[in-house]
């Protein structure tokens, strides 16, 4: 125990934590310089595409100090996007100490703040580490008084290091063995591990992460998962480096794998603890919060026997990623499909994402909503996460909205344009902070108004140099709407959305201009109506298609034409028939399209 290190690495999405884990990798795990592909903690496909880390990864590391000891220190990766958070606290519980990595040339950013935060709430010891020293505009002296004043830590001495030349590395080897806690825990006591991450593989069924915080787990061990009380014989068990290591045992203060021949995911919970079925310790860890999803969409097969494939696409997802959570909708206009639940927007683009790539499914998405909590006359309270779901004028007392507290930092010279764009997306300041360079502001703001499109806005706002994290504060009654969109009349249950009143005429107007734009001529008119209630708020035709450009079409050479139907088949698999008109895909997001006034 005095020779184990747990830590993990907390930073702004490129500010380098890969690239550093790479280089700890590199100086002192078991991979071979062949194996040492780029950036190995970063595994799944769309994350290495994306760079962006998701899922929590680890790796067992060996090193010889400079006090002549070999000491194992186990490195315990953490997803850097606001959307994450969750799987942040997750790592961070199974850590001692966290190096918190500042882009030297950068400074610090809300999303590590908070990140900060949550690690110091869980008593881990955060050590400053100052990267990117190899570039010429880096400044250190800043980076380092910045440190100090946002998030409140001594960083006096933090260590410079370049992961991209390997520059402090040692230093950095150092500071864990020297500065973090060695690993809590009794190898004598009753055996808890913490199942920190749980997936499924395919060849040996319930893959475990786990820290060992008390006791010794050997292989053929019977083990009791507490939550669900169930039994299972230990058949493998082994450590990461970051490729997979057999051993015989794991004890406490280590980071390993156990596969237990456990076939279904919802037996091993993650946050549960394990323990011995013949010696059980007498209370489980404390385990984490359940995650809540944030933003819901419907996800609907674009051919509807497609149904069956794409429940199974989502159960096979879901083994992998405990946050998704779906259940079955029926959409007049789209048919049958399922009401997902997402962390964030990033989230339900990584899920869409993969079902289209990994499953060969062709979706169409509408658009994503928060969860609103609706009074009813009756007095009943009930959360609704799908506007067509709402319940009937006459019965409705009261919508209340969530609210968020926003935290967002930024270089001076931003703070007028980021403030506008809050007070465009009804936030309400209610603090403002200047810590030399950077100023922090705080806003209250409904949810609906950030999940969309707030981040890149915020982005496109400031060059880039704006940050921000936000955590649920409250439900709040509010002036909140439904505005149905009707074609030819008829209501289409799958574009209705939720908007504040003030913006339900301008967003009514736009979607309907916008969808104008998308829906493409017909052999009749077609009628875009934006309605509340009975009452008709905005009106867009798509003229009917002329004759004679039909007719073009029909002429010319054949390779003309052929052309024109393998671009008709390939723009089809994406349309939905409603009533008699063809509406593509891109309309039921049309929402997101729509700029702000
Ligand atoms: N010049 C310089 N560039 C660096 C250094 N460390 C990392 N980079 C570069 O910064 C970029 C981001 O580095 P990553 O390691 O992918 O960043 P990250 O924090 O892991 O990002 P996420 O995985 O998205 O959270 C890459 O282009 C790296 O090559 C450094 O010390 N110096």
């Amino acid at each position: 125990m005095q020779h184990i290190r747990n830590f993990s690495i907390i930073a702004h999405i490129d500010h380098g934590k890969s690239t550093l884990a790479d280089r700890l990798i590199q100086r002192c795990g078991g991979l071979s310089d062949r194996e040492m592909d780029e950036q190995v903690l970063d595994s799944m496909d769309i994350e290495r595409e994306r760079g962006i880390t998701i899922k929590a990864q680890t790796a067992a590391l060996t090193y010889k100090a400079k006090d002549g000891n070999t000491y194992l220190l186990n490195l315990i990766d953490t997803p850097g996007h606001v959307d994450f958070s969750y799987e942040v606290s997750r790592s961070l519980s199974a850590c001692e100490g966290a190096l918190l990595v500042v882009d030297a040339s950068q400074g610090v950013e809300a999303q590590t703040v908070a990140n900060c935060y949550t690690a110091l709430d869980l008593g881990v010891e955060v050590l400053p580490v100052l990267n990117k020293m190899d570039l010429p505009q880096a400044d250190p002296e800043t980076a380092k008084t910045e440190i100090e004043d946002v998030i409140g830590i001594d960083a006096a001495d933090a260590v410079p290091i370049s992961a991209k030349t390997g520059m402090g590395i040692e230093d950095v080897l150092e500071l864990v063995v020297n500065k973090i806690p060695p690993a809590r825990g009794s190898r004598e006591a009753p055996l808890q591990a913490l199942i920190i991450d749980s997936w499924f593989d395919n060849y040996v069924g319930v893959v475990m992460l786990v820290r060992v915080v008390n006791g010794v787990l050997n292989r053929k061990d019977k083990i009791r998962l507490m939550a669900t009380n169930s039994t299972h014989m230990v058949e493998d068990l082994g450590v990461f480096t970051p490729k997979s290591v057999a051993r015989d045992s794991l004890s406490a203060g280590e980071v390993g794998y156990i596969n237990a021949g456990i076939k279904e995911l919802a037996s091993a919970k993650v946050g549960d603890t394990v323990t011995l079925a013949a010696q059980p310790a007498p209370a489980p860890l404390p385990g984490f919060k359940e995650v809540q999803s944030q933003v819901f969409a419907g996800l609907f097969p674009v051919e509807a026997n497609q149904y069956e494939a794409l429940r199974e696409a989502l159960d096979k997802l879901k083994l992998n990623d405990a946050a998704l959570n779906y259940e079955p909708e029926v959409s007049q206009a789209l048919g049958f499909g399922f009401r997902c639940g997402f962390l964030g927007m990033l989230h339900m683009d990584i899920v869409q994402e993969r079902l289209e790539r990994e499953f060969d499914m062709d979706l169409i998405t509408t658009a994503p909503t928060v969860v609103y909590e609706v009074v009813q006359r009756d007095g009943l309270v009930v959360r609704v996460d799908n506007p067509s779901k709402m319940p009937d004028l006459s019965k409705l007392q009261e919508i209340r909205e969530p609210i968020v507290t926003v935290n967002l930092l930024m270089p001076q010279e931003y703070v007028g344009a980021v403030m506008t764009l809050c007070q465009q997306r009804r936030g309400v300041q209610t603090n403002m902070v200047y810590h030399g360079r950077q100023v922090r502001i705080t806003f209250e703001m409904p949810m609906a108004e950030i999940v969309l499109d707030f981040f890149d806005k915020l982005k496109s706002t400031s060059r880039g140099y704006a940050s921000m994290d936000y955590a649920f504060k409250e439900y709040r009654a509010a002036d909140i709407v439904k505005v149905d969109m009707l074609i030819n009349g008829e209501k289409v249950d799958a574009l209705s959305i939720m908007v504040h009143r003030a913006n339900s005429q301008f967003r009514g107007r736009a979607v309907a201009q916008k969808m104008r734009e998308i829906i493409s001529r017909q052999m009749f008119d077609v009628a875009i109506q934006a309605a509340i209630g009975a009452n008709i708020i905005a009106r867009e035709t798509v003229k009917a298609l002329r004759k004679n450009v039909l007719a073009k079409c029909y002429g010319g050479d054949i390779s003309r034409k052929k052309k024109l139907l393998e671009k008709q088949k390939a723009g089809k698999k994406r349309m939905k028939q409603v009533g008699n008109v063809e509406i593509p895909q891109e309309a039921f997001l049309a929402i997101l399209q729509v700029e702000d006034k």
